[in-house]
């Protein structure tokens, strides 16, 4: 078992009697927390990106975009479990983080999961497929790339190790990038049946309103957003950066539209390495779409 790190918030307060910023509201997590609350479960690893060999930072994703997150208005309950210190032994890590989302999914909660390198989405998926082992699941990935490759786990091989291990799951993924991945990771695209829009469908069609109304049809769906989905303008902090990605008005629609699916169980934004940000525009995105995501969700109490 991995060691769990808390977290503690700070951040501006206007009238001490009102309660109305996250860092006012928020507790730490137990297992008699109510049920529908938003949970924050955070997930320090990078051994993903290094295995990758990707632009390393995203260990302190995590504790930057918490204090990104601390003074934004919010005032119904919601939780923070503590993060997953993860290290070396990624397999490890993952599992640790599957351990900590199933325990929040039992107790019906919703897991909002801070990355991370994109390795983050591995140990998501255990957690959602030990919380609803017979269930038809479909997983929703905001990315640049199709993390198909067939390597040793690592930030690019998510999807593979899914779709090769787990017949009842189908891969949605929007947002993808012709110059970021090979003629090979498209071959193994169609060949696992991927649904994927390339970012200049997703721009010019309404190929999102309809997958939208698909995913009602499955038994479970989670989501989880590689900020290098986003354009490097406007998120520079990430390991393999797009330059055509969605502007911050498209990414912020695309989430808030994803928080109103009632079958959406958890939801992870991963790839925030602060080290390589530029004025903090990462980490404050990530932080201003988990917020979108948790005041458009209507049935967080
Ligand atoms: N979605 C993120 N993917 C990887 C890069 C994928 C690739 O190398 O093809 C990452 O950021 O580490």
């Amino acid at each position: 078992m991995k060691n769990i790190e808390q977290h503690d918030y700070a951040g501006r307060v206007d009238n001490p009697e009102i309660k109305e910023r996250l860092h006012q509201v928020i507790s730490q997590w137990d297992s008699s927390t109510p049920s529908g609350a938003p949970v924050f479960i955070g997930f320090r690893s990078e051994e993903g990106v290094k295995r990758n060999k990707g632009r390393r930072g995203a260990f302190d994703g995590p504790v930057v975009v918490r204090q990104k997150l601390a003074s934004m208005p919010y005032e119904k309950p919601v939780f923070d479990y503590g993060s997953i210190l993860g290290d070396h032994d990624l397999e490890a890590s993952q599992t640790a983080l599957g351990q900590s989302v199933a325990a929040v999914l039992s107790n019906n909660q919703f897991p909002l999961i801070i990355g991370g390198g994109h390795e983050t989405l591995y140990g998501h998926y255990l957690g959602v497929r030990q919380a609803f082992p017979d269930k038809k699941l479909a997983v929703v990935n905001f990315d640049a790339h199709f993390d198909l490759r067939d390597e040793q786990p690592s930030s690019g091989t998510m999807f593979h190790q899914i779709l090769s291990d787990d017949p009842d799951i189908d891969y949605y993924v929007f947002g993808i990038q012709e110059s970021g991945n090979t003629a090979s990771l498209f071959r193994t695209a169609d060949r696992f049946g991927v649904r994927y829009a390339l970012m200049n469908e997703v721009r010019n069609t309404d190929v999102y309103t309809r997958v939208l109304e698909e995913l009602k049809e499955y038994d479970a769906v989670f989501a989880t957003l590689c900020m290098d989905s986003v354009q490097q303008s406007v998120a520079p902090g990430t390991s393999a950066p797009a330059q055509n990605g969605y502007t911050a008005c498209e990414i912020h629609d695309m989430v808030a539209q994803l928080a109103k699916l009632e079958n959406l169980t958890s939801f992870d934004i991963s790839e925030v390495a602060p080290a390589l940000d530029i004025d903090d525009r990462t980490s404050s995105l990530a932080a201003s779409l988990f917020h979108s995501f948790m005041t458009e969700r209507e049935t967080f109490q």
